[in-house]
């Protein structure tokens, strides 16, 4: 299996070579040449398998360059009950991502069970085994570049604390985060782990992040690696999981299931997307977003808008503050029918801080065929859906999930069951929780008193060569 640029100016390559970095040398992103297939058969084959063997089943058509036992104990060492251990009440930590149903044809997928209590984990565990067994085998270093807005920071550092050969830094929006995800970084004491607090949004630190990605000499200098979802191990690892739902709440394959998804980077759904393309019965995949609504006006419109940091708003759901998604690309370089010189062209005017409109060439009335409708949500939906489902499901859910389940609610039908994704547990949002139910939501003991620790972080401004001065004066 080779993996292509979206914007068809580099080599293919394969997974092991692709797998540390994150943007291709043309500034696009890696897609598998073709997507494997999953028939009717292989799925009823599939069905009931544990979560790491579902995970093998799919990530063994990706991963080729990986002896298949190797890459086996990976997978069996990182989807581990004992990892995904906070579960809901009532709930089986073996399952790894259970279902909540919550009535008849709608679902939860809880998929943060995991240490940091987001669905970062599902992907970010595995990359990090990845990376320990990829640079143990060639003797090599890496120095991770990240962008958080408070979820893929934490998850990153906590798979990556302690591993030898690993460094890193992670730029988030300073003061954006909630108390509990700053206090998740900053408090990390590894001596690996640098957290830099960025005056400015999310979209600013990614753009540091490309910025630093799309210098060739530096990136090979510093060995610099990638964590967020512009790495393509993010994305493939995260497919496992619309299986794993959708054969929780199916018993054949003849059953459609629709997936609502709160979005922000793209990330998530994109790999919603792939699933359906390898032959998963999806239905519909609803893009949620919350005040920073450019997907939404995009699968509403045909027109992709990006924001400015000045347009882009601080919310309650503050993880999908996002107006950039990087991996919008990837699903658009599928609509356009691969064409890389088409998405290379639109995303010259994206780069260049312009708008493109897929009307004109007849793409946009493609879209159907790919499933995606799309909703968004603000603060005051946020709190009323955490009430309402507190109120009838006795469920405490999260601001983002709040912005999933609300949209959700505007596109169920009768006879499909709708699955929700569970992106973070409440607790990472306990002032969002009191504001809506008076009360905070229950958190592990583990991490009781964490916004009290002594906190760690260096303060910086949006400036691509800062960072890049950062990171020389600290390897
Ligand atoms: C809790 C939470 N929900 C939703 C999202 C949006 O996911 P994506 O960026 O993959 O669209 C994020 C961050 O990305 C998140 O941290
Ligand atoms: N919501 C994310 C930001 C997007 O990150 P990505 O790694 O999924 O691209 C966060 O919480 O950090």
């Amino acid at each position: 299996m080779k993996y292509i640029s979206t914007r068809g100016q580099s080599p293919a390559l394969s997974f092991s070579q692709i797998l540390l970095g994150g943007l291709a040398p043309d500034g696009g992103l890696y897609l598998p040449e073709t997507y494997p297939q999953f028939t009717d058969a292989d799925l009823t084959a599939m069905r009931g398998l544990s979560y790491a063997d579902l995970a093998f089943a799919i990530l063994s058509r990706f991963v080729d360059d990986i002896p298949a036992a190797d890459l086996k104990a990976i997978i069996d060492k990182t989807y581990r009950a004992d990892v995904y251990a906070f579960t809901r009440a009532g709930q089986n930590a073996a399952d790894i991502t259970p279902t909540l149903k919550l009535e008849d044809n709608l679902y939860l997928l809880s998929l943060s069970n995991g240490p940091t209590l987001a669905f970062k984990d599902m992907a970010m565990q595995l990359l990090g085994n990845l990376f320990e067994y990829v640079l143990t085998k060639e003797g090599k270093t890496t120095n991770i570049l990240g962008a958080t807005s408070g979820d893929t920071g934490s998850a990153a550092e906590y798979a990556m604390r302690g591993k030898k050969g690993i460094r890193v830094f992670m730029l988030s929006p300073h003061k954006k985060m909630s108390r509990f995800q700053t206090a998740q970084m900053f408090s990390l004491q590894d001596d690996n782990i640098y957290n830099i607090a960025v005056n400015g949004v999310f979209d600013d630190c990614q753009d540091m992040v490309k910025a630093v990605s799309n210098d060739a000499e530096f990136k090979a200098q510093y060995k610099i690696g990638a964590v967020n979802s512009i790495n393509w191990g993010r994305i493939v690892a995260q497919v496992v999981y619309y299986f794993k739902g959708y054969f929780a709440v199916t018993q054949n394959n003849s059953q459609k299931v629709s997936f609502s998804v709160p979005s922000g980077n793209f990330g998530n759904v994109c790999a919603g997307h792939i699933a359906r393309m390898m032959g998963l019965p999806i239905d519909k995949l609803v893009v949620a977003t919350n005040e920073n609504d450019v997907l939404d006006e995009f699968f509403k419109t045909g027109v992709y808008s990006p924001r400015g940091s000045a347009n882009t708003y601080h919310t309650s759901s503050p993880s999908m503050d996002i107006s950039k998604a990087s991996n919008f690309e990837r699903f658009v370089f599928d609509l356009v029918g691969r064409d890389s010189d088409k998405t290379r062209a639109l995303w010259t005017q994206v780069d260049s801080g312009n708008s493109f409109d897929l009307n004109a060439d007849g793409y946009f009335a493609k879209i159907a065929d790919y499933g995606f409708v799309s909703g968004s949500s603000n603060h005051a939906h946020r709190m009323q859906t955490i009430r309402e489902t507190k109120a009838k499901y006795e469920v405490v859910i999260d601001t983002h999930t709040a912005d999933g389940l609300k949209v959700a609610l505007a596109h169920l039908d009768a006879q499909t069951p709708m699955v929700v994704l569970e992106t973070a547990l409440p607790a990472k949002f306990e002032d969002a929780i009191v504001e809506a139910l008076g009360q905070a939501s229950e958190r592990p003991a583990a991490l009781n008193g964490i916004e009290s620790l002594p906190q760690k972080f260096t303060v910086m401004d949006a400036s691509a060569a800062d960072i890049k001065t950062f990171i020389a004066n600290n390897t």
